[in-house]
């Protein structure tokens, strides 16, 4: 480090009193060493040893007054941590000179004063933890901060109103404990009441105190006036609205009656017996019934589950709409007396009756006990039909993202999904290699528990490859096997940091490596596997992996390689399970 940084950095130390800590032996923090060769106490450099990222200074008993102005010369300061000591003061609020910092930890000192403004202008911030302090007044207006995603001031006496966040971005969030005062904002959304609570003053649906319902008798000539100008201009939005709807209604009607003119019942678009599905059912139909003598290119495989299934059967029984994806819809159809199915149907994918027939031929050939197995297929022209069993259990998306959020979904059932999985898709690409058949769709939302709460890919091989798909993980270097082994990658990190994928999961993994090379990885990982108390060692192997999948851009590792690693990571996690016991 240069030499005004070292100078800035003991000025820095000695105004949080340090006391005896310096003669403990390494203890740096002097104007006669380097902070990174010499390795001072709580100091972390880059890889080459030349500038200072992170400092951590936790549980010292350090109780001096925290001078940012100095600690802020490091340009490249990433993270500041000063939990757990007795450091007293005002925040100053020369911290927004610290312009890269991510992450602020001032928990559990006896900071006072109020929380500077200046605070806001950090934009790499992604963590404040201010709790457990002695501040007060109110809280800046955190909206402009687009990276944070936790912010904990619980524990002081903040007064004013709850600021505002990009609440929907953060994951954990709370004002507990102070003596914040009016409405909690309607954004705050899955936050509840425990990150409020201890707030006499403050009110919302969720907490003791309900807002007061505003009431507005007396409104004057001029307000009706307004109210009716909006009323008329909502009638005409309205219209304008069912005009455009009657008219897209319209052309899909068209388009569908076109399709089924070769129907051979003519009667299945028009039956509509009043129950609650019938619309979604004769759109299933009336499209998918377009070729005349449909039953003897339905191809039904013998599976107990679909005996004797027709395709008149299929038509006819109630159909419900449950996904629209990229590549075609998903219905829900419960055929009389069967169990239920879903019918994949997709359109447009430019491959020919036998090439369809050879394709699925193989696939339906292919079994494994994760890998979910088609039970019936038709093909024409302009659609082609997949027929599988309903998974009442939901994907492995739901369980991640859906109402339980993970939390109870541990360590170990995620590790031994992973393994699963990675073991099924391992067996198909082996398998499927020769006849070039790789998933080409895997997410999380194409893996679904089975009854026993298996996982079992579902569509498998079903999509189009589109050599001129703009997806980047399909250069010309890329195999289709490639783009799967990175997909696995991505469904990877998604286990391990309970967060949604976008954009092909590219976001998700740019942010996973940033935050690798920051040295500050537990903050990947997934808050309920680390309260959980889940083997950080084995979790970082597995985001290892994860990025081997994703970031290796020449020779990526096959499925095989990667099913093996975390085969013999699974194992060690059972090992470790049975050997913990006292
Ligand atoms: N066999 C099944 N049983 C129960 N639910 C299923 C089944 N297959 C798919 N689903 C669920 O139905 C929803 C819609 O599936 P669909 O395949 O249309 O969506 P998608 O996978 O997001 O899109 P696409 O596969 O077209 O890219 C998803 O939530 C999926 O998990």
């Amino acid at each position: 480090e240069d030499q005004s940084v070292i100078q800035a950095l003991v000025v820095f130390m000695e105004k949080l009193n340090p006391g005896s800590m310096q003669t403990t032996p390494n203890w740096g923090w002097n104007t006669s060493s380097d902070p990174c060769t010499s390795k001072w106490a709580g100091v972390t450099c880059d890889k080459d040893n030349e500038t200072v990222k992170k400092i951590v200074l936790e549980k010292l008993n350090l109780s001096g007054t925290l001078d940012f102005e100095s600690v802020c010369k490091v340009s490249n300061l990433l993270v500041l941590s000063v939990n757990f000591n007795s450091i007293t003061g005002n925040l100053q609020q020369e911290v927004s000179n610290c312009k890269r910092l991510t992450h602020l930890y001032l928990s559990g000192n006896q900071f006072s004063g109020s929380l500077p403004d200046s605070i806001t202008g950090l934009p790499n911030v992604k963590r404040i933890d201010i709790s457990n302090n002695g501040l007060t007044g109110q809280l800046p207006d955190f909206s402009r901060l687009t990276s944070l995603l936790s912010f904990l001031g619980q524990n002081n006496q903040f007064t004013g109103p709850v600021p505002r966040f990009n609440y929907r971005q953060l994951d954990g969030f709370s004002v507990a404990n102070n003596d914040l005062s009016g409405p909690i904002p309607d954004d705050t959304g899955r936050f509840d009441a425990n990150s409020f609570a201890g707030n006499p003053k403050l009110c919302g649906k969720e907490l003791p105190v309900q807002c007061p319902v505003k009431e507005n008798k007396k409104s004057n000539f001029r307000d009706v006036l307004i109210y009716a100008g909006f009323a008329v201009l909502g009638c005409m939005v309205l219209v304008l609205l069912a005009i455009l709807v009657f008219k897209k209604k319209k052309k899909q009607n068209d388009v569908k009656t076109h399709l089924s003119v070769k129907a051979r019942n003519g009667s299945d678009s028009g039956r509509s017996s009043g129950s609650k599905n019938s619309r979604a059912r004769s759109e299933f139909s009336t499209t998918s019934v377009e070729s005349g003598g449909v039953s003897s290119s339905m191809v039904v495989l013998s599976s107990p589950v679909v005996n004797g299934l027709r395709f008149e059967d299929l038509l006819r029984a109630p159909a419900e709409l449950i996904g629209r994806g990229k590549h075609g819809s998903l219905y829900k159809v419960k055929p009389d007396n069967g169990v239920p199915l879903v019918v994949k149907r997709i359109k447009d994918w430019k491959i020919s009756r036998d090439e369809f027939k050879k394709r699925l031929q193989k696939i339906v050939e292919t079994k494994h006990p994760n890998v979910l197995p088609v039970v019936a297929y038709y093909s024409s022209k302009q659609e082609k039909l997949l027929v599988y069993e309903f998974q009442q259990n939901g994907s492995l998306f739901r369980l991640l993202h859906g109402s339980q959020n993970g939390q109870l979904f541990g360590w170990g059932s995620r590790l031994s999904l992973a393994s699963s999985i990675a073991g099924a898709l391992a067996f198909m690409h082996h398998e499927l290699k020769s006849d070039e058949i790789p998933h080409g769709n895997l997410k999380s939302s194409n893996i679904l528990f089975k009854d026993d709460m298996e996982p079992c890919l579902s569509e498998y091989g079903l999509m189009p490859i589109n050599p001129h798909d703009p997806d980047p993980t399909n250069d010309q270097t890329t195999t289709p096997f490639k783009a799967d082994v990175h997909a696995f990658g991505v469904i990877l990190l998604e286990l391990l940091t309970g967060k949604p994928v976008q954009d092909n999961g590219s976001g998700l993994s740019k942010w996973v490596t940033s935050i690798v090379k920051e040295e500050w990885t537990i903050e990947v990982f997934d808050k309920a596997l680390i309260v959980e108390g889940a083997s950080e060692e084995r979790m970082v192997v597995l985001l290892q992996v994860a990025l081997r999948c994703i970031n290796s851009t020449s020779t990526p590792p096959t499925i095989a390689e990667i099913s093996a690693m975390i085969s013999s990571l699974k194992e060690e996690e059972e090992r470790s399970m049975t050997s913990s016991d006292p």
